[in-house]
């Protein structure tokens, strides 16, 4: 070879988190005081992790929607703490800067506090996780006090949350009319009990913006509008996989699922006329 090929240049991240080899949670913090909004992706594997590593999004998400994605259930609900294990320890293993974030399962913390710092302590001792996230703002509150005492960070989520879809009667906006105080009580409660950030998802742009303005932590926003600190997207639907009913709030970066489908129909076609495996690829 005469050549190298081009080494990928490292992106640095939002700026408040720029001159840092690696994201802490303090950076967060960081960014919403300097008006910097920061970005997350899901990420499920090595290859992934890598790309979004290096192109600067400040943190990855292994997210429960792997049963959607990756483990082929209809929801998060079957998804246990070993399915997710060996996902999140390749991406905590394939990251260099990003800050990655353990998903608790469904069944894994609702009991009570002791279940909720058992099932964090092993995500932090198996996977090289930066942190936790768990579900429920007032309900899960005695949960995040727990595991931040034990010095574990954790990022809550509230608004929609998947793992009680059938509770909340589907894929519904949550906060909506009067219940928009039903999302502030819970955002408040999160804040009180030690969450480092609160994911909102599916919730109306202007309660949001109102639970940005009254919390000290960062807000992440999926399907919660511009007015938050970070937003976050589950990757399969940012890159375009996602077929059929399309939420709203996603925006298709890419048109992976056409190229990959492209490329497979190209591969049978060249095999069956004999173009694939030309001289080149033959010793
Ligand atoms: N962040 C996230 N959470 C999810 O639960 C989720 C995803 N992404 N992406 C893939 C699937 C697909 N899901 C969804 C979620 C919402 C709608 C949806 O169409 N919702 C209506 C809102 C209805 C209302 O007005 O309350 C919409 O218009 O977006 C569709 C699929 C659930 N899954
Ligand atoms: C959509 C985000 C918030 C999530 O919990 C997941 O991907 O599992
Ligand atoms: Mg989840």
């Amino acid at each position: 070879m005469s050549e190298q090929s081009p080494v990928p240049s490292v992106h640095p991240a939002t700026p408040a988190m720029e001159s840092l080899k690696r994201v802490r949670t303090r950076h967060f913090q960081s960014a919403k005081e300097a008006g910097e909004p920061f970005t997350g992706l899901t990420s499920y594997d090595m290859l992934t992790a890598q790309i979004f590593d290096e192109a600067g999004i400040d943190f990855l998400l292994v997210g429960d929607s792997a049963g959607n994605n990756v483990l082929g259930y209809d929801t998060t609900l079957p998804v246990t703490v070993d399915d997710l294990i060996p996902l999140t320890r390749a991406v905590a293993k394939a990251v260099k800067r990003a800050f990655v974030v353990a998903d608790m399962p469904f069944g894994s913390y609702e009991t009570g506090p002791q279940e909720a710092l058992h099932t964090a302590v092993r995500f932090m001792k198996e996977t090289g996780a930066h942190a936790v996230k768990l579900e429920g703002g007032r309900r899960s509150a005695k949960q995040i006090r727990r595991i931040v005492g034990a010095g574990i960070p954790v990022m809550a989520h509230i608004g929609f949350t998947p793992q009680s879809e059938h509770g909340l009667g589907g894929h519904i906006v949550q906060g909506r009319g009067e219940s928009a105080e039903q999302i502030l009580a819970d955002a408040h409660a999160v804040q009180e009990a030690g969450a480092f950030a609160v994911v909102m998802e599916m919730v109306p742009a202007d309660v949001a913006q109102r639970v940005t303005q009254e919390l000290r932590i960062p807000t992440i926003g999926v399907g919660a509008g511009p007015h938050v600190d970070g937003q976050l997207l589950v990757w399969t639907d940012w890159a375009g996989f996602t077929t059929g009913r399309i939420p709203r709030f996603v925006k298709q970066y890419a048109d992976l699922k056409g190229a990959l489908s492209e490329a497979a129909r190209t591969y049978k076609a060249e095999v069956q006329s004999g173009v694939f495996p030309a001289p080149e690829h033959s010793f």
